[in-house]
């Protein structure tokens, strides 16, 4: 925790946009790759599942959406918040899954090798172009059916683009939130199952988290839905598709191509897989929103105990009116708030303002009180059973 003497530490584990790092302050901060002792950790696609995450480490800020890449359960456990930026990648990804729909649909990867091998020396290059062009020759996307499987931030707006283009869309996502469901056009058809957007889609676009549930979403029972020369787009993770099925309906011809961000060593080099090196979130404008975005939620946390889109903690937020604040991360279980308020007048402390939210499993509690928080008091109240951590957040 950062003092006087002591700005926060934060340990970055992959490239963070300069915007991003220049929201936590030189003088208040000190932000880089070699830090012992952590306050917190800034990090992309890093794995940091094999990580021994150090004890001092009080959040987690992943600049992107997927969070496949950190063990949130292990650090729920230990009251770390792990803050995601919603949204701030989501244009990137889509006009990725737009341009990957036209790599697939008009045969470039082979027409722009086909191009490449051409000798710009040899005579009759305008021959060599009318006469090889004839193999490349595709299809148009207005009129097709595209499938759009997770319409969350990244699976709505490429289901605008597309009806935009003038395509139709049917949409599956069982868990669409209220206001994902209001921001979609009222064109998308609604699919009741993965298999239904399968069978009516010619191209089908992933959009989901890698979790248990989403595990090989697309496999060899289901991949032989879809419709012959359908397309399959990948741009959610790996694991999301089953490769080794996939590969087989590729090669049967039963499917027309894989467009995936993922090269795994599976998929690599096949002539009708078209492979891109995790680019979807790869441009500047998404590079600076997500880190913008996660370093400011951080920064939030780390100062005040606010918390904004953790994705395993409810979102608190709660207005300064003390200089004297106290956070705690808890398990949702009864009698919380009353064991957390009563060892706070036993040190004859006022509370002032005190909110209390749960989500799932956990509960964020943020306190604040009209007098200084002793070393005592913040003992007790890490010693009851069911907290699992405690900030002192003096202003
Ligand atoms: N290729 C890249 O560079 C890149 C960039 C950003 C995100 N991603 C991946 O894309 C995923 C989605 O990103 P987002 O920003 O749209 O996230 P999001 O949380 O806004 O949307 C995910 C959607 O998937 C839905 N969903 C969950 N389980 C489902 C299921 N079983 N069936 C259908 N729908 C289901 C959710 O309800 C939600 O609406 C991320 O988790 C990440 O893995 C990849
Ligand atoms: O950081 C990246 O480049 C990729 C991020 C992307 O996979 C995400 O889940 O947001």
């Amino acid at each position: 925790m950062a003092n006087a003497a002591r700005p926060f530490q934060v340990l970055v584990l992959n490239q963070i946009s300069e915007l991003g790092l220049q929201r936590l302050p030189a003088g208040r901060y000190q932000v880089g790759k070699s830090i012992d002792a952590p306050d917190a950790v800034l990090v992309r696609s890093a794995d940091m599942h094999s990580m021994d995450i150090p004890a001092s480490v009080q959040a987690i800020a992943r600049a992107g959406a997927g969070t496949n890449n950190i063990p949130v359960k292990v650090l729920s456990a230990r009251g770390v918040p792990v803050f995601n930026a919603p949204g701030a990648n989501a244009n990137a990804v889509k006009e990725l899954v737009l341009a990957g729909m036209l790599l697939a649909a008009r045969n470039l990867p082979g027409a722009l090798r086909f191009v490449e091998s051409l000798d710009p020396a040899a005579p009759g290059l305008d021959e060599q172009v009318e006469n090889g062009k004839k193999p490349f020759a595709g299809f148009e996307l207005a009129g097709q059916t595209l499938g759009v499987i997770g319409l969350g931030k990244i699976g709505c707006l490429v289901a605008h683009a597309a009806i935009q283009m003038g395509m139709n869309v049917l949409g599956h996502d069982p868990e669409i939130t209220v206001d994902a469901a209001w921001s979609l056009p009222s064109q998308v058809r609604k699919a009741a199952s993965v298999s239904e957007v399968l069978r009516n889609a010619q191209f089908v676009s992933l959009h989901v988290p890698l979790v248990d549930a989403t595990r090989h979403m697309v496999n060899a029972d289901n991949v032989r839905l879809m419709k012959p020369g359908a397309v399959l787009l990948n741009f959610s993770r790996e694991g999301v598709v089953d490769d080794a099925a996939v590969l087989r309906a590729l090669d049967s011809g039963h499917l027309g191509r894989y467009v995936c961000d993922f090269p795994s060593a599976a998929v690599l080099r096949h002539p009708k897989v078209i492979a891109l090196p995790h680019l979807g979130a790869s441009t500047r404008e998404a590079e600076d929103n997500c880190a913008v975005m996660v370093a400011e939620q951080l920064r939030d946390y780390l100062e005040n105990g606010n918390i904004v889109n953790a994705v395993n903690f409810p979102a608190v937020s709660m207005a300064r009116e003390s200089a004297y604040r106290v956070g705690i991360a808890n398990a949702n279980v009864p009698n919380m708030v009353g064991q957390i308020s009563t060892a706070m007048a036993h040190a004859g402390l006022n509370i002032h303002n005190m909110v209390n939210k749960s989500r799932g499993e956990m509960a964020y509690t943020l306190v604040d009180v009209d007098s200084a928080v002793s070393d005592d008091v913040l003992e007790t109240l890490r010693a009851i059973d069911g907290v699992l951590a405690v900030r002192y957040l003096p202003a």
